[in-house]
């Protein structure tokens, strides 16, 4: 299977905070890896390291087999990101702030099917600002996969969507899966994981402390629910 992420050895601290500490892991092409963890685990850090945001203090980051501290400009063009909160101007429509968005990829994907596929056509005209937070989340995902990238970031997938729109986002990503699409997201729902994840990490502290599929992160806990193993592994008290 062909390697799209290959992180060796991370680690990056902030002042007197171990953010990441000698992380391990492998994403193949077509995989979906979920990265897990409390809030401050580690998550976003590890992924800006990877998308090279970042710099980390030691260890070695691939992706796409290109060094993203040394190969930006190029992996930009093969990556999409998905973010949390955008500082866009309050007055641009959805229509235009697609349109700015593609042009700045050589191989921009038509985004009035993305936007037909994540249901928001009828919000072409709309001020960015007037849409639903569920609406806006939505169009963030659309903006991830204008570039038509070969891997994709998506940071809390479906924070504030309704349980029908995160269905259809599922079933978008699954598409998109099956194409060869390599996505690296997280999430705090563990239903979503279960549903979307061929392998997950569990962060705590910057540490992983659980690499493996679904499957077996219950497996190797007291428990049969995976919300519940999740919560083993992260809760120390329980565990101790
Ligand atoms: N720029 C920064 N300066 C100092 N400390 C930081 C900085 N960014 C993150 N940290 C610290 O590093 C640790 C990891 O933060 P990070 O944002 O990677 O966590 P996270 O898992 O993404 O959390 P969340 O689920 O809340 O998004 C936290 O203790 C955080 O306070």
């Amino acid at each position: 299977m062909e390697t799209t992420i290959k992180v060796e050895n991370l680690s990056k601290s902030y002042a007197n905070v171990k953010a990441v500490d000698h992380l391990n892991l492998s994403i193949c092409r077509g995989e979906v890896f979920g990265l897990l963890g409390a809030n401050g685990a580690g998550k976003s850090t590890t992924i800006e390291c990877i998308l090279g945001t970042k710099k980390q203090d030691s260890g070695t980051v691939s992706i796409l087999g290109m060094d993203p501290q040394k190969e930006r400009k190029k992996l930009f063009e093969k990556v999409g990101v998905q973010f949390q909160e955008a500082n866009y101007q309050e007055k641009i429509r959805v229509s235009e702030l697609c349109e700015v968005t593609a042009s700045l990829y050589k191989t921009a994907k038509e985004y009035a099917s993305l936007l037909h596929q994540f249901g928001l056509s009828d919000k072409l005209k709309s001020y960015v600002s007037e849409l639903s937070g569920g609406q806006k989340q939505r169009l963030f995902i659309v903006l991830a996969l204008i570039p038509n990238p070969e891997v994709v970031f998506l940071d809390e997938l479906t924070t504030g969507l309704d349980a029908r729109a995160r269905r259809d986002v599922w079933k978008s990503l699954a598409d998109l899966k099956a194409k060869g699409l390599t996505i690296l997201l997280t999430s705090h729902f563990m239903d979503e994981v279960e549903a979307l994840c061929d392998n997950i990490m569990i962060l705590k502290k910057g540490s992983s402390i659980f690499y493996g599929t679904v499957q077996e992160a219950i497996a190797a806990s007291p428990h049969k629910k995976f919300e519940d193993a999740y919560l083993w592994y992260t809760d120390e008290e329980e565990r101790r």
